[in-house]
């Protein structure tokens, strides 16, 4: 029997005062290069979720916040190789700084009913429409 390793991920859904969402674009020579999804990342042996987030927050773009403004939304739950993506998507409306593309090729902020218009990680298709419901 194959034994199939889920891969935790955390995502954060950044809303702006105009209820507009961050996307950012993933860099080439990548898997998914040129896709536009939410920052976040894995989660590392020994971090809680929220702290995974935190930490890919401010390493992807240099912004703070707290465990307290990462409020759970949705998840995914997808076949990524021989591994099976569950990404955990965290709506998030309070940070510290201003976000800037320290990993990824560019950042914009769209609302949830443009994304559909994006190209997008497979796993994050679903996402869209929970998020228009949500926000
Ligand atoms: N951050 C993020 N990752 C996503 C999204 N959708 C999605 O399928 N993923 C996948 O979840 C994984 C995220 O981990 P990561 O960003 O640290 O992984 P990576 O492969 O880019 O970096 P690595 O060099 O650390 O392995 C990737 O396989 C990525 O393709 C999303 O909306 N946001």
């Amino acid at each position: 029997m194959t034994t199939i390793k889920p891969l935790l991920v955390v995502a954060a859904a950044l809303v702006d005062a105009d209820g507009r969402v961050l996307l950012q674009q993933r860099p080439p020579g990548r898997a998914m290069a040129g896709l536009w999804e939410f920052p976040g990342g894995k989660v590392e042996d020994g971090e809680t979720p929220e702290a995974a987030l935190i930490r890919e927050l401010d390493e992807e773009l240099g912004i703070q916040t707290h465990a307290s403004c990462l409020a759970p939304a949705t998840f995914a739950s997808e076949a990524l190789g021989d591994r099976h993506l569950l990404l955990l998507l965290y709506v998030c409306r309070k940070w510290q700084g201003i976000a800037h593309p320290h990993h990824a090729t560019a950042l914009q902020w769209v609302r949830p009913n443009q994304m559909y218009a994006l190209e997008m990680p497979p796993a994050d298709l679903p996402l869209i429409g929970l998020l228009d419901a949500l926000l």
